[in-house]
């Protein structure tokens, strides 16, 4: 459908190893805030199976790029995009996508931990009731206790699915109750936005072992500001600045020997 991208370093050879078909394909994808333009012909393609995490100084557009994908721009006020984003085919910005059946292929997990004021129960059931994942109530049962079980959660809350509010777990639990919520949807891809970015070491370390499991069958993609945290769990890493993708690269490649200036310096730490 396209034209091989030139720039070798967006064909790394994970893909090539793996003679993968993208799930997504981003090609020359421009967004603009108004007359702020935030991101500037951005392409890459992400895989199957992989954890792919953005980098890059703050402002440089990694939660442009993520909401993108998803189409979470679409009622921002003066947002304008530009490019094409292929996924199964289909560019996901034509009038044939329906947007709440795109987005029900993601599943979003942010920085700070957001549960519902609801029951622990309630927090995984709703997203898989209302979108039709699951019809009948004694399904439900199994599939809530399939999502915990899956975000290693099941056995801290088995006895309180529904007098606690996921309000009443712990930073670190609540944000593996938020992926719980995610999974409830049986989505293809994760976008994880910081999602250890307001918990302590021990809950970061649960969850990027549970990134690691996830990542069999779904592709994640991740925001990190922490080179540590990429270099341990990404299979290949993207750097961002002032709006432009400026390498994409396997990981190890990325902090040995990255190719383009401005990521060398900030995966050493020479601004951030
Ligand atoms: N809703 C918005 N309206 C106008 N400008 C925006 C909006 N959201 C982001 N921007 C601008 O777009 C640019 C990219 O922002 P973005 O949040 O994507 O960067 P980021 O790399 O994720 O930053 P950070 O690491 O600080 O979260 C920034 O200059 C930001 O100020």
């Amino acid at each position: 459908m396209f034209d091989q991208l030139t720039d070798p370093a967006l064909y790394t050879p994970t893909a090539i190893y793996r003679n993968a078909v993208p799930i997504i394909s981003v090609r020359n994808l421009s967004l603009y805030y108004g007359a702020k333009q935030a991101l500037r012909n951005v392409s890459f393609d992400l895989y199957a199976g992989e954890i792919l995490a953005f980098i890059g100084p703050s402002g440089c557009g990694k939660s442009t790029a993520l909401k993108c994908l998803n189409r979470m721009h679409d009622d921002t006020p003066g947002v304008r995009v530009e490019g094409e984003i292929i996924m199964h085919g289909e560019n996901i910005y034509s009038p044939k996508i329906d947007p709440p059946v795109h987005r029900r292929r993601f599943g979003w997990v942010a920085q700070k931990p957001n549960p519902f004021a609801a029951s622990i129960y309630e927090n995984v059931a709703y997203g898989a009731r209302i979108h039709g994942v699951v019809r009948n109530r004694r399904d439900m049962q199994a599939h809530v206790e399939a999502c915990l079980r899956r975000a290693h959660l099941w056995d801290e809350v088995k006895d309180h699915l529904h007098d606690k509010s996921g309000h009443d777990l712990s930073g670190g639990q609540q944000q593996r109750l938020c992926i719980a919520r995610a999974l409830s949807t049986k989505p293809e891809v994760l976008l994880m936005d910081e999602p250890t970015g307001s918990i302590d070491p021990v809950a970061t370390a649960k969850i990027e072992d549970l990134m690691l499991e996830l990542s069999d069958d779904h592709a994640v993609v991740i925001i990190t500001h922490s080179m540590m945290q990429a270099r341990r769990i990404a299979d290949r890493v993207a750097y961002f600045h002032l709006g432009e993708l400026r390498e994409l690269s396997l990981t190890a490649d990325m902090f040995e020997h990255a190719q383009e200036s401005d990521a060398r310096a900030f995966v050493a730490g020479d601004f951030g």
